[in-house]
């Protein structure tokens, strides 16, 4: 793939519902009621800045989202597919966690291989790790990088895949001055191949550039800001 050039690889995209749809939506974790009655409708290609303050629930609904939670009450759709059923909702989303979600044992090379591998697609690896000047550390061990450099091959993962919906949670963090800009860079050009981008941040000012509608969770209870 020629640098910087963004294919959105998808078995198929309805472009006509939205990419993501949640319809009085509640989750509980163990005692606590986190989601309270959520809605949301995402257009593909939309871009979202997810903001609220420490523990309002901006992971736990990127984890949704993916898949990786059930609902306890209401109904959610990612581009046009049951959340629970979990198998078609991941042939569509990309989720870059907090923490990178990371191998630590597989080299930087390795974790975009594998992570090409598992979902049925080919990239340049070298070149993702030149665009996030991790080159040099490429045979690395993940437990032996930084923690800005993690979240530098986590950005280059969701860059590679391209996933048609494309969730991270607080890209910023972590990063010195160019590794912000290289994130604005990249997401942007996710977003300019048509990638639906929700992202999780507390820097709405940065966040907003590549996804100017902004939500905002407080008490549970999604608000448009
Ligand atoms: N597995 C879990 N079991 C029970 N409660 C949980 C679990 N995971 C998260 N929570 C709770 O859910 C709430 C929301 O957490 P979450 O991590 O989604 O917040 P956040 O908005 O992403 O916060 P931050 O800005 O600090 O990252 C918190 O009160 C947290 O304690």
């Amino acid at each position: 793939m020629v640098e910087g050039l963004i294919t959105v690889s998808a078995p198929h995209i309805p472009l006509h519902e939205p990419a993501l749809q949640l319809r009085d939506l509640w989750l509980r974790l163990g005692r606590e009621v986190i989601l309270r009655g959520v809605n949301l409708d995402v257009m593909p290609g939309e871009g979202i800045t997810l903001l609220g303050e420490n523990g309002a629930g901006k992971t736990t609904l990127l984890r949704l989202l993916a898949s990786g939670l059930r609902p306890t009450r209401g109904e959610g759709r990612v581009m046009g597919f049951d959340l629970r059923d979990s198998r078609a909702v991941r042939e569509y989303i990309h989720l870059m966690p907090v923490d990178a979600g990371l191998y630590p044992d597989l080299s930087c090379t390795e974790n975009l291989e594998f992570a090409l591998k598992m979902h049925g697609q080919s990239g340049d690896v070298a070149s993702a790790l030149r665009r996030v000047t991790l080159e040099p550390a490429a045979s690395r061990r993940v437990r032996f990088l930084s923690a800005g450099m993690r979240k530098r091959l986590a950005l280059a993962r969701a860059h590679l895949l391209a996933r048609p919906v494309t969730l991270i949670d607080e890209p910023f963090a972590n990063l010195d001055t160019a590794g912000r800009e290289l994130v604005l860079e990249l997401l942007g050009e996710l977003r300019a191949g048509g990638v639906t981008l929700l992202i999780a941040a507390h820097e709405p000012e940065l966040a907003r550039q590549v996804a100017p509608r902004a939500l905002r969770l407080a008490a549970g209870v999604l608000h448009e800001e």
